[in-house]
């Protein structure tokens, strides 16, 4: 940018509640009113998670719903403990937004102010979700009922109780997929959060001007035509009634699962600056992807054999079970979410589309879905958008603006906001589904 005299003005820091999103889109698609009335009300003021979030105000609502019972309803783990929790999970995704919100929120519970010198300051049974955290932050599918049973044992100095512990996962698996949400939203710090410089340096501060966007006249053709083309392998994928064999239908599982395994290669762990490292054990563990069929491979979780309708919900009813009909609510919204429209059409069925990006997430956490034909993921989902996916899904770190801008650049940022609800869900149930499942296997 050239200032009067000629001399090159640093752009402006991004200001607002994304990086990404300029805020008059924002206010100009949300039904920010509505929102702000009823549901948010009790919060004092709208954060900008929830701004965000309130371009789909359907959602916002059993979000809010689940996460008001989740840290504030009566249940079995203290307030402050609650917080404590988001804490540690969210610093595993150096989410520097839910870390200090938690913090600020920890104390005003009547929390301990020196555990947030780091994880060592709190108690051992805190300290013992560590494992847990990890494993469930990074390779959920590792998780057996061993780790269960160290926590819930008898014997287990500081034990669990399976209804505490059933709390605790579900709170960090809220906040890991949150993490996602963030960086993949590319939210920005509070007004009161921005005066901690420790933690304004983790956030995503670079952001990309509307200008960065496909503007002149050739790119935006090409764009209306990549829109057009999208829609016509919809149709396509919809009239397709091919039968494969289960063999054929494995190999394209595996397929995309392997090819996966090629996107975002930069995936070295950076420097774990200090905000996030004392709430952190083993920072350089990662999710890891399942090596391509082979020795280690580590099984597949079938659909059929573990899902939340027919196994991960009962279960949940039985331990916790106003949250087991708040999650399957709020499941059933996301899935069901749709305004017909893709980019500048409206009145499309968007099902197919909907439906492969949320197997394709499932897919990198190895659930297969046995009566899905995974060559649909391949024909709807463009290269740029599966990046996009697997780095807000499995390292939301490591999301550029770049990243963000590069998919889908005729579509309504509204539309990539939604995107981001299908992969925070699909996150939050895969994870849940590798957790109760280990706790089935405790129990029986
Ligand atoms: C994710 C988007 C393509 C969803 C689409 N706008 C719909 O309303 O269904």
């Amino acid at each position: 940018m050239k200032g009067e005299a000629g001399v090159d003005l640093p752009e402006a820091l991004p200001s607002g509640p994304s990086a990404f999103i300029p805020i008059e889109e924002i206010l100009e698609e949300g039904p920010a009113q509505e929102v702000t009335s009823d549901t948010l009300l009790s919060e004092g003021r709208v954060d900008h998670i929830n701004m965000m979030m309130g371009l789909h105000p359907t959602y916002l609502t059993c979000f809010l719903r689940t996460q008001n019972a989740l840290l504030q309803l009566d249940g079995p783990l203290p307030l402050s403990w609650r917080h404590f929790i988001i804490i540690l999970a969210s610093a595993r995704h150096q989410c520097s937004y839910l870390v200090q919100h938690h913090s600020t929120a920890f104390l005003l519970a009547g929390g301990d102010e020196s555990w947030l010198r780091g994880l060592h300051c709190a108690p051992p049974k805190i300290q013992h979700l560590q494992t847990l955290n990890k494993l469930l932050a990074h390779r959920p599918w590792i998780i057996t009922q061993e780790h269960i049973q160290e926590l819930v044992c008898p014997g287990a100095e500081a034990r669990w109780s399976l209804a505490e512990l059933i709390q605790a996962i579900v709170l960090m698996s809220h906040a890991h997929s949150l993490a996602s949400f963030v960086w993949g939203c590319g939210i920005l710090p509070e007004p009161e959060q921005s005066g901690d410089q420790s933690l304004q340096l983790c956030s995503p501060t670079e952001s990309c001007s509307p200008q960065d966007k496909a503007r002149n006249p050739q790119e935006w053709s090409d764009a209306v035509n990549e829109v057009q083309l999208l829609m016509e392998r919809m149709m396509m994928v919809q009239q397709q009634g091919e039968e494969f064999t289960q063999e054929e239908m494995v190999t394209r599982f595996e397929r995309e699962r392997t090819e996966s395994l090629l996107e975002p290669a930069d995936v070295q762990c950076s420097v774990f600056p200090d905000c996030f490292s004392r709430f952190v054990v083993d920072a350089d563990f990662t999710y890891q992807d399942f090596s391509p069929r082979g020795a280690q491979s580590p099984p597949t979780m079938r659909a059929q054999d573990y899902s939340w309708e027919d196994h991960g919900f009962s279960l949940m009813n039985r331990l916790y079970g106003e949250m087991a009909q708040l999650l399957d609510e709020k499941f059933q919204v996301v899935c069901a979410l749709t305004y017909h429209t893709m980019a500048m059409h409206s009145h499309v069925d968007t099902s197919t589309l909907r439906k492969a990006i949320w197997n394709y997430i499932h897919c990198i956490y190895g659930i297969r879905y046995d009566d899905y034909n995974y060559g649909e993921v391949n024909q709807l989902l463009e290269r740029s958008l599966k990046v996009y996916v697997k780095t807000v899904a499995c390292h939301p770190e490591k999301t550029t603006p770049r990243m963000y801008f590069s998919f889908w650049r005729q579509f309504r940022h509204s539309e990539k906001v939604h995107v981001n609800l299908l992969l925070m869900e699909a996150r939050m149930q895969a994870a849940l589904l590798y957790a109760l499942r280990a706790i089935t296997r405790y129990m029986t």
